[in-house]
């Protein structure tokens, strides 16, 4: 019986002809044709299968159990699909064994589709597998961080948050560790005698924290392997760990003993939202936290103001003139230039600039942790409006966050604005590849829009626009209109190298002759330069 897996219907049901090489150790019998049809549906379990079979024919059908599949992308048309079949060894014990095949699309959108419908049939045996069971028993549905985030994602960020190296980084940022100590033992009010989780522990630092400031019993959940060494952390401070339970698993899926009166987490990314942490951060609050329980931090705010920094412009559009040499031991790489220009424009800039570089005073747009759904976090739209304070060429938009301890003693806010003692995450800069200008009193107006995506970060989207300025300006014309496709995952960490510390009597006279060599413009420019030593997440 062919089963629906409850999933939507896709745009292909079969799929047009691909190649196929079958790369097993032992190739299936008889062989695959070279190509073939790939199809979907389900066996008699109600499990989900791929059928490669030979066009225009009904026999010859290669079913393959998508159950122990995995699918890995090889370019823009090629896919290598892994199948892990049950085997009997020789010791009549249950082994696998592994098929491989290597399938070749004549178009890209084909292979995309084709990942994507696996995905959704894998998904489907998930809801099928786990859902109400026949007999009435409930066995929780497939979680929800591996049904919307790739495997590879998150095998890369948990193996990342697993070292202590990475740990040590965070810890050392005083500013983060410094304003979370503050808040949590100011406010031991809030935690003395409660039961609190902390969401994401890593080293186990603010369940220690917490601990410190009298909390009953504080859970650990970790997904990384540094839950062992939070472990270990924990058990070699015994008068704080005995209140201390080190949970390893993913906050979406682990089931805990107890309600929480208090979550804390540090679930803050790039520009707040990098990495969709705070999505865990508001399943926790679902699935853990008592009505009107509390949340550190409990807000967080989005920073943002137009800045004017010719020289980071100039840099960025300076990187792609390597593809304008025409011969390049002897090959022209002109035609790729216009991709490259592109392609660094695409990168959000992350630094620590002088905040002399805002052109109008900053707005901010508010996530409430404990209001918000997890849903609203996967698509964030910002629409800004400014006044430019002065004259100038407007390069993009510079960000940066904000989150609150709404304790009940005292209020804290972790800051990681331009100008204030820098963090980790530095400020964020979207450069725009075709300037504005405005003149003082001007509005500026546009659009911050942010699509998150399976690799645990998000697309940006940025508008922004000169309005008309002076007599008709009432007319609410739009003067000058300028748009970047911006990737958060992929930022430019800008400086890698020790900045010479300059004292300041001397930073007036630091300044750069900086030629412009992008076509828009030709004049020499004038840009100071004022930052200091960093480090990177
Ligand atoms: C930014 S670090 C913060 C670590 C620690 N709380 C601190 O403040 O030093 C975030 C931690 O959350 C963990 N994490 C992220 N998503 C998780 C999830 N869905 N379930 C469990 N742990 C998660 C990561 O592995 C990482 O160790």
């Amino acid at each position: 019986m062919e089963a629906s897996l409850g999933r939507k219907p896709s745009h292909y049901q079969d799929f047009p002809c691909v190649a196929v090489t079958d790369l097993s150790p032992s190739p299936s019998s008889p062989p695959l044709p070279p190509a073939v049809t790939p199809s979907f549906a389900a066996d008699d379990s109600g499990a989900p299968q791929l059928r490669l079979g030979q066009p225009g024919t009904t026999g010859n059908i290669l079913c393959l159990s998508l159950c122990h599949s995995q699918l890995f992308n090889l370019g823009p048309l090629v896919t290598l699909l892994i199948v892990e079949e049950p085997g009997i060894s020789e010791g009549k014990e249950k082994s696998s064994f592994s098929k491989a095949f290597k399938l070749q699309f004549r178009k890209q959108d084909e292979r995309e589709a084709f990942e994507a419908e696996v995905q959704q049939w894998k998904n489907g045996l998930s809801h099928t597998q786990n859902g109400p069971l026949e007999n009435g028993v409930i066995v929780a549905p497939k979680c929800k961080f591996d049904s919307k985030i790739e495997a590879s994602s998150a095998k890369m960020y948990f193996h990342y948050y697993g070292q202590l190296l990475h740990q040590q980084n965070m810890l050392q940022d005083y500013v983060r560790t410094g304003t979370y100590y503050s808040a949590v033992i100011e406010n031991r009010v809030d935690f003395q005698g409660r039961v609190v989780v902390d969401v994401g522990a890593g080293s186990g630092i603010l369940s220690l924290f917490a601990a410190q400031a009298g909390a009953k019993h504080v859970y650990a959940v970790e997904a990384s392997e540094m839950a062992e060494y939070a472990s270990r952390l924990v058990a070699g401070n015994p008068s704080l760990g005995q209140r201390i339970t080190v949970i390893k698993g993913k906050v979406e899926e682990v089931e805990l003993p107890e309600k929480a009166d208090i979550l804390i987490s540090e679930p803050m990314g790039t520009l707040l939202v990098n990495e969709r942490m705070l999505e865990t951060y508001v399943i926790a609050r679902d699935r853990f936290l008592v009505p009107n329980g509390k949340m550190f931090p409990s807000l967080g705010r989005i920073h943002m103001a137009p800045f004017s920094d010719e020289y980071l412009f100039v840099e960025i559009a300076n990187k792609a003139l390597f593809w304008q040499q025409q011969s390049f031991y002897g090959v022209d790489l002109t035609p790729l230039y216009g991709t490259a220009f592109q392609g660094y424009f695409s990168q959000p800039v992350v630094d620590a600039f002088d905040p002399r570089l805002l052109v109008s005073p900053p707005s901010f747009h508010t996530l409430d942790f404990s209001f918000i759904k997890e849903e609203e976090l996967y698509e964030i739209d910002i629409p800004l409006n400014f006044i430019a304070s002065v004259g100038t060429r407007v390069h993009g938009l510079a960000c940066w966050f904000d989150v609150l301890f709404n304790g009940s003693s005292v209020q804290r806010w972790l800051t990681t604005a331009p100008g204030s003692p820098t963090t980790h995450w530095y400020q964020l800069r979207c450069v725009l590849s075709q300037p504005i200008y405005v003149m003082a009193g001007q509005e500026i107006t546009g659009r911050l829009h942010l699509v998150a995506h399976s690799s645990q970060s998000y697309t940006i989207n940025l508008t922004m626009s000169a309005k008309m300025w002076g007599a008709g300006a009432d007319q609410g014309g739009i003067l000058q209109s300028s748009t970047g496709k911006l990737e958060l995952k992929e930022p430019y960490y800008r400086l890698s190298q020790p900045q010479p510390y300059i004292p300041a009597q001397d930073q007036q006279l630091h300044q750069q002759l900086v030629p412009i060599q992008d076509g828009n413009v030709s004049s020499l420019c004038i840009q100071q330069q004022n930052i200091g030593t960093m480090m990177n997440r």
